[in-house]
């Protein structure tokens, strides 16, 4: 590690609040500030206020983070443009900010009309970032005017950044014109060569050369003859290619040639892709890649977030957006189509047990189906014998099986294999992983379950932003090895003191359901049950006969 001392000043140095909260300048100031360049050569800087006329002095940790500005236009459709790089930050885990060069009218269809922003306000909007944001990499899109470019230039020579990333955006995917012919030749004469990497497509590049590309030969030529104009790198992107099975780029540094390939995929919702691997090269390069590492983690990005997104359907016309987050298949699919967590499905909650499965002789999907069928409202994946290999795998069919009929899918303890095969959610007793550090890797979407014996351990599952209480064990049971038994009376002071929905658990079967529900406690939502399900032959059958009990129990105690 790298340390650096800096010693700066400033009239914000000390703060002080007044009575409603305004922060106030307080006199000027000393910081020291250790400026800690570590082994991922992302700067962190602790401060360390000196006292300032006996005003209260705070620590302050300031952290550094990656940033991107992009110069380009605005999509209304969101899949390209300055929306397509907002988003693709995001999912690269930079701060992008936004200079918009041009406002455009478009959709899945085409380009129906655009506006021009005035040079002197992208001027204007350049100055405002780059005189105060600490902006690593500069990307550009649509420059709709030689007079845009002038401006740009003239921002870079008076805010230098640490990189530009140039995406010659001249025809969008629509086969629209996005920048006339007047702009090719201040592209050549007075961009490129500031670049660190411009990122051409087949018809960009065979419009700079004045050539025909057609062939990945052509290709490797056409990456040469642009980094004769300036850039230092150059990226020419093949996939517009015809008969390839492969997405190919060529990308030349100067010195070498590399032939990068990723799988081609088939899909409409490939509207934004170049703007996306620009922005995403800018994100890597912002985070400290050498240009290499930033162009192949781009083209993995892009590759997957495709694959994702293949079957999404966005708009009419032939030309989707696609999915930076990863996320969106999973809000359609999510429970039974509802969001977020909904404590009705704690009804009949069936928690599968691998050894009573497999004495059964049946799989645990198998064992899912068949509780579904009966009845089972959420399930519960609590396999503890089992190889994560297999967890995964399992967990994974099962997924299917739930998702398809609208039931959630927890993971008994392993919040790894519940990220790993995006199950809806995890349960965690008092000695797993806790559930607040649960939240953190899962997200706020995810349900979370905590087992809980006490009222203080319910006030603390709230407070930990866990969805439910698992309260048990009700009755004796011997699934769970030494598990204490609270009984009814410990059950209904669980259900009392809890904030959160309550599921019973432990030694519950349709003969004392009845009994469990009846303590009428409004929060106590169901039962959740192994051995009644699945230590008998028949799953479907015991589901349903818990199921009936249930409902006729919920029907007359409510
Ligand atoms: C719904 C529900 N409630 C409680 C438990 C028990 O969880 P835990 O205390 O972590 O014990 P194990 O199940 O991991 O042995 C549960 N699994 N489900
Ligand atoms: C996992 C668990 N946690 C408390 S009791 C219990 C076991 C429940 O199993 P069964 O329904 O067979 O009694
Ligand atoms: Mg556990």
């Amino acid at each position: 590690m790298a340390y650096a001392q800096v010693v700066l000043s400033s009239s914000y140095d000390s703060l002080s609040f007044n009575k409603v909260g305004f922060r106030q300048p307080k006199g000027l100031s000393s910081f020291l500030v250790n400026s800690r360049i570590n082994e991922d050569k992302q700067i962190h800087t602790s401060m360390e206020m000196q006292r300032d006329n006996g005003s209260i002095t705070k620590d302050h940790s300031r952290l550094k983070v990656p940033h991107v500005l992009t110069v380009a236009g605005s999509d209304s459709g969101a899949g390209a443009g300055i929306q397509a790089d907002l988003k693709a930050c995001a999912a690269r885990g930079v701060y992008c900010s936004t200079v918009i060069t041009a406002v455009t009218a478009q959709n899945t269809v085409g380009v129906q009309g655009g506006n021009i922003v005035p040079e002197d306000f992208v001027a204007k909007q350049l100055r405002s970032v780059l005189s105060d944001m600490q902006v690593d990499v500069v990307k550009t899109g649509m420059l709709p005017s030689t007079g845009i470019v002038k401006v740009l230039r003239q921002s870079l020579a008076e805010f230098p950044v640490r990189g530009l990333v140039v995406d010659p955006v001249m025809v969008s995917t629509s086969g629209d014109v996005l920048a006339g012919p007047s702009i090719l030749t201040v592209f050549r004469e007075e961009l490129l060569p500031m670049a660190d990497i411009v990122t051409p497509n087949l018809k960009e590049a065979s419009a700079l050369l004045g050539l025909k590309l057609e062939t990945v030969s052509h290709m490797r030529s056409a990456a040469k003859l642009l980094h004769d104009m300036g850039p230092r790198n150059v990226l020419v992107k093949g996939g517009d290619l015809p008969d390839s099975s492969d997405a190919i780029d060529i990308f030349f540094d100067g010195d070498n040639i590399f032939e990068l390939r990723s799988s081609r995929i088939k899909t409409r919702n490939s509207h934004g892709t170049g703007c996306t691997l620009a922005s995403c090269i800018a994100a890597e390069l912002a985070k400290g890649s050498s240009m290499l590492q930033a162009v192949k983690a781009a083209k993995c990005f892009v590759e997957s977030a495709l694959g994702y997104s293949r079957d999404i359907v966005i708009g009419n016309g032939p030309q989707g957006p696609f999915d930076h987050l990863l996320r969106l298949k999973r809000n359609i699919h999510h429970s039974s189509g509802k969001h977020g967590f909904d404590p009705s499905d704690l009804f009949l909650y069936a928690v599968t047990d691998s050894r009573m499965n497999k004495r059964w002789g049946r799989s645990i999907s198998e064992a899912v189906k068949a509780a579904i069928e009966g009845g089972a409202t959420i399930i519960q994946l609590r396999e503890k014998d089992i190889e994560t290999r297999d967890f995964l795998e399992a967990a994974k069919s099962c997924l299917e099986i739930c998702r398809s009929r609208g039931v959630p899918l927890l993971i008994n303890d392993r919040v790894d294999v519940a990220l790993a095969c995006d199950a809806d959610g995890v349960h965690v007793g008092q000695s797993d992983m806790p559930a607040r550090a649960a939240r953190s890797l899962l997200g706020p979407e995810k349900i979370i379950g905590v087992s809980c014996k006490t009222p203080e351990q319910a006030e603390q599952a709230w407070i930990n932003g866990a969805n439910y209480i698992g309260c048990g064990g009700v009755y004796p049971t011997n699934t769970k090895a030494t598990n204490l038994t609270i009984g009814l009376d410990g059950l209904k002071a669980v259900c009392l003191a809890s904030k959160l929905p309550v599921v019973a658990i432990g030694g519950i079967s349709a003969s004392n359901a009845g009994s469990v529900m009846g303590i009428n406690v409004p929060n106590l939502k169901g039962v959740a049950v192994v051995s009644t399900l699945f230590d008998r032959e028949c799953v479907l059958t015991e589901t349903g006969n818990l199921h009936s009990v249930l409902t006729e129990v919920t029907s007359r105690v409510s």
